[in-house]
């Protein structure tokens, strides 16, 4: 039921945000009318709050809490499902960016990076309404040794129809040639904690940390597929999406990681008893465990070598890979074999999905498993959800 007021406070709204003056010397104006494309479409509450924000009015608390949004956006795998590549509309461009529960900074490549650096990428171009960080610098690497660094811009961006008008966009005046090479991203949007966000002086928030209040829940699901379209869904989760119940676990976010503990680990259904401690981290593409783990569980596959020439773990193509399952209270979370026989590594050998962690004292939980789950990612408390899906 809509309230004479929000009628009245809408009306005022929409000709204020209708009118547009064609030009202040005619004795009139035009009111130039475009229909609000369904993908962002937002609730009446929300124009209503950001009406009474605009003119300062005080937003009531039905108000605020019918304003919440929810969005949805496509993600889709590269080649070989070694990253998923989510489109994101970054002040006045349409980038496709790498959403990356491992780190917290949305850079992109820009006019500030070299053209010799950014040839085959989109790139970030500065909105009207965009303003510079004064100041403020930014500074990445990332495990595989790949790094970028740049300014910071205040912009709009909408993923999947939920916006966020004073995001920290990073621009890239410097990319590490990984990412030069690799024209399938123009950027990363950072997920995880804003905590281990990397702009200096003052560390900036996240996208969904900028959202997460205005969301009908502080939530968001990654439903990654193998070799098909999948989303990252902002503020609601979907039974349409994933069978059974979500198997919730207490996330230790200290730092900065969406970090849980799987209460045990088994190989090809046999149970192996320990507990694992580790991040779930869309932004690499396999799963890395301790050298204990990762040796128990190629033991089960008579081809299976460490090759140093490739830096890790192959095995004849035509091997039969076992089931690699970590269990989370009553869930048991599967990754099919078939995942884990990951790549080509050349003439009949493959490449394994599960590699070791280096000894870095923690398991990551890449896409080769990401993908074989519906996964909540949640703020309340925090805590993460697991799903067959
Ligand atoms: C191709 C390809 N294959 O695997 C990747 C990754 C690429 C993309 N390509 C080589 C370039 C690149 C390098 C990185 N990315 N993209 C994504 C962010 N990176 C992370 C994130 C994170 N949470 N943890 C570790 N690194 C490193």
């Amino acid at each position: 039921m809509v309230s004479n007021k929000l009628v009245a406070a809408l009306t005022a709204y929409s000709a204020v945000a209708a009118a547009v003056p064609v030009a202040s010397q005619t004795k009139g104006f035009s009111l130039v009318q475009e229909a609000i494309p369904k993908s962002s479409y937002r609730a009446p509450a929300a124009h209503l709050a950001k009406a009474l924000t605009k003119f300062g009015a005080p937003v009531p608390a039905h108000v605020a809490a019918a304003a919440a949004s929810t969005g949805s956006v496509t993600t889709n795998p590269s080649d070989g499902d070694e990253e998923y590549v989510t489109k994101v509309t970054v002040g006045d461009s349409t980038l496709n960016l790498d959403f990356d529960t491992g780190s917290a900074d949305l850079w992109a490549f820009s006019a500030d990076t070299p053209s010799s650096e950014r040839s085959g990428h989109n790139y970030y171009k500065p909105s009207d309404s965009a303003t510079k960080v004064s100041g403020a610098s930014w500074d990445i690497s990332y495990g595989d040794g790949s790094s970028a660094s740049g300014s910071v811009y205040k912009d709009t961006v909408t993923v999947g129809g939920v916006t966020f008008d004073a995001q920290a966009v990073e621009a890239a005046s410097s990319v590490s040639s990984e990412f030069t090479q690799d024209t399938s991203i123009d950027g990363l949007l950072g997920l995880a904690f804003s905590s281990i966000n990397t702009v200096s002086p003052t560390p900036q928030k996240t996208f969904f940390d900028n959202v997460k209040s205005s969301l009908d829940k502080p939530l968001f699901v990654a439903i990654l597929k193998h070799d098909t379209a999948g989303s990252y869904d902002f503020g609601f989760t979907d039974d349409s999406k994933y069978s059974g119940d979500i198997a919730y676990t207490d996330v230790d976010s200290s730092q900065g990681f969406w970090s849980f503990t799987a209460d045990s680990y088994s190989i090809d259904g046999q149970d192996a008893g320990s507990s694992i401690d580790g991040i779930a981290d869309t932004g690499t593409t396999l799963v890395l465990l301790d050298d204990d783990v990762v040796e128990a569980y190629y033991e089960t596959i008579d081809s299976a070598q460490y090759d140093d020439s490739q830096g890790g773990y192959v095995f004849d193509c035509d091997a039969d890979v076992p089931d690699f399952a970590i269990t989370v209270g009553d869930y048991t979370a599967t990754i099919p074999g078939d995942y884990i026989n990951f790549a080509s590594a050349g003439s009949s050998t493959c490449y394994g999905g599960i590699q070791s962690n280096s000894g870095i004292g923690f398991s990551i939980f890449g896409d080769v498993f990401l993908k074989s789950q519906y996964v909540v990612f949640d703020a309340s408390g925090p805590q993460i959800g697991f799903a067959a899906q």
